[in-house]
Parts: structure tokens; C-alpha cells; sequence
């Protein structure tokens, strides 16, 4: 499996954010965005994910043929910097809804909401609104979703936002686990997330991206 961009442009409102982005991702890779404040690391994960319009450029998911397996939008988890969890309903309750939602991408496997629990280090609270957890302990559910639900690509925005020194590692130890399952990985971040061999991508804003951006 292959994800890869060519040529990438966006816009934000009536500005260009950046463009002549380009990464091609094998099973197992990571590709880490870095940059300032601004810089457009969020706005190049929503448009990998389909979330925002590209202004030019292709995105595609393909087998080693370079056959068009599905559109990345429905093979991907997108965690952004906000849960996407309801704070009136308890945490099983959202994690129900979004296994519901997502359902299963065939090549992966799942874990039940207790043990997606567990994994992310808060077994036996799953009953508890969401709304009543510490900022860490939402973050920790909302990376919980992408366990239940099999995704091969996981579109990350800096996932380890309000995390504890612990909650680092945890989530370091599941993307790695992801990888060696053949996941593939795109995070932006502001810390180094500790991953093995990852690619990193400096995003510098428009005035200083283009084709030669790999680090
Ligand atoms: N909805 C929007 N409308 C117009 N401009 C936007 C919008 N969202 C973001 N921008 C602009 O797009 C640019 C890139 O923003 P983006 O969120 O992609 O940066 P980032 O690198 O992820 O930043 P951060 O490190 O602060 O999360 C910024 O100049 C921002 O002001």
C-alpha cells in the first residue's frame, strides 16, 4: 500500500498556504509535518484526509501496482486537534457511535471499546461522561477510536496535545505498533513524537515551500 501526494497546493480564504507538496508513504512509514504556528501542517492533514478542497495537486491511496485501492478519505482516521466526542455522552457511548460510524476497512484488526480502554491506559472509567474528564484523559479517548474501528491510515494532528510524559509514550508505543501492522502514519506535531526511522516534512509557509522541503 502506497499513500502519496503530488504537487500539492491549498488555500486557506484568499491566501495560498502552500504549494509543490509531495510525499509518497510505503506500509509502515511515518511522515512527520513540522513548523511554525501558521506554517500549514493542519491544513496539509485535512486536505491528505478530504476534509478541505485542494487548490492543485492528487492524493491517492494505491496498491504496488499503483492501482487505486479507495479514496483516503474512507481508509483513514483522522484525529484533529479537537475530540470529536459528545461531552453529555459517556465515553462508551461515543465510542459506540463512532465504531458504528466508521465501521471496519478489511486487512486490520479491532479491539472492543474495554480494551481500547485499556491500551490507552484508562480501563473501568468508560461509563463517566465524556465531558467529565481531564483534557488528557478526552485526548487518551479520542485516540482511543482509532483502536476500535481498523483504519490502515492514521492522519494525526498533534495527537499528544495535553498528554502526560506517560501518555507520550503510550501513544508512541500504539503508532508503532500501527506501523509494524503496515499502518501508515501522518502526524503533525510540535514535539517529537519518538518514532522509529519517521520522514519529516518542514512546512515553512509559502514563502519558503516548495518541491525540496524533506529535511
Ligand atoms: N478557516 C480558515 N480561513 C482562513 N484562513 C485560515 C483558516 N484556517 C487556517 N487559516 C490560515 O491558514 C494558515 C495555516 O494554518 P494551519 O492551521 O494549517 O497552520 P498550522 O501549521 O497547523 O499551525 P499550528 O501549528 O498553529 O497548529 C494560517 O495562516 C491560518 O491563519
Amino acid at each position: 500500500m502506497y499513500l502519496e501526494a503530488a504537487n500539492l497546493a491549498a488555500r486557506r480564504g484568499e491566501e495560498l498556504i502552500f504549494e509543490g507538496v509531495s510525499f509518497r508513504l510505503e506500509s509502515g512509514e511515518a511522515l512527520v509535518l513540522t513548523g511554525k504556528n501558521g506554517s500549514g501542517k493542519s491544513t496539509l492533514l485535512r486536505v491528505v484526509a478530504g476534509l478541505l478542497h485542494r487548490e492543485r495537486g492528487s492524493v491517492s491511496f494505491t496498491d504496488s501496482h499503483g492501482n487505486t485501492l479507495r479514496r483516503v478519505g474512507e481508509i483513514s482516521h483522522y484525529l484533529g486537534h479537537r475530540n470529536a466526542m459528545k461531552s453529555e455522552l459517556t465515553v462508551a457511548e461515543n465510542l459506540d457511535f463512532w465504531r458504528c460510524f466508521l465501521g471496519d476497512t478489511q486487512g486490520g484488526s479491532t479491539v472492543s471499546i474495554d480494551e481500547a480502554a485499556e491500551a490507552v491506559g484508562l480501563a473501568g472509567i468508560t461509563q463517566l461522561p465524556f465531558g467529565y474528564l481531564s483534557a488528557g484523559q478526552q485526548r487518551r479517548f479520542a485516540f482511543a477510536k482509532l483502536l476500535i474501528a481498523y483504519r490502515p491510515v492514521w492522519i494525526l494532528d498533534e495527537p499528544t496535545a495535553a498528554l502526560d510524559a506517560s501518555g507520550d509514550r503510550l501513544f508512541a508505543e500504539l503508532i508503532e505498533a500501527h506501523r509494524r501492522k503496515g499502518g501508515i502514519v501522518l502526524a503533525a506535531t510540535h514535539q517529537p513524537l519518538g518514532l522509529e526511522g519517521a520522514q519529516e516534512l518542514r512546512m515553512a509557509g509559502f514563502s519558503h515551500t516548495g518541491p525540496g522541503v524533506w529535511a
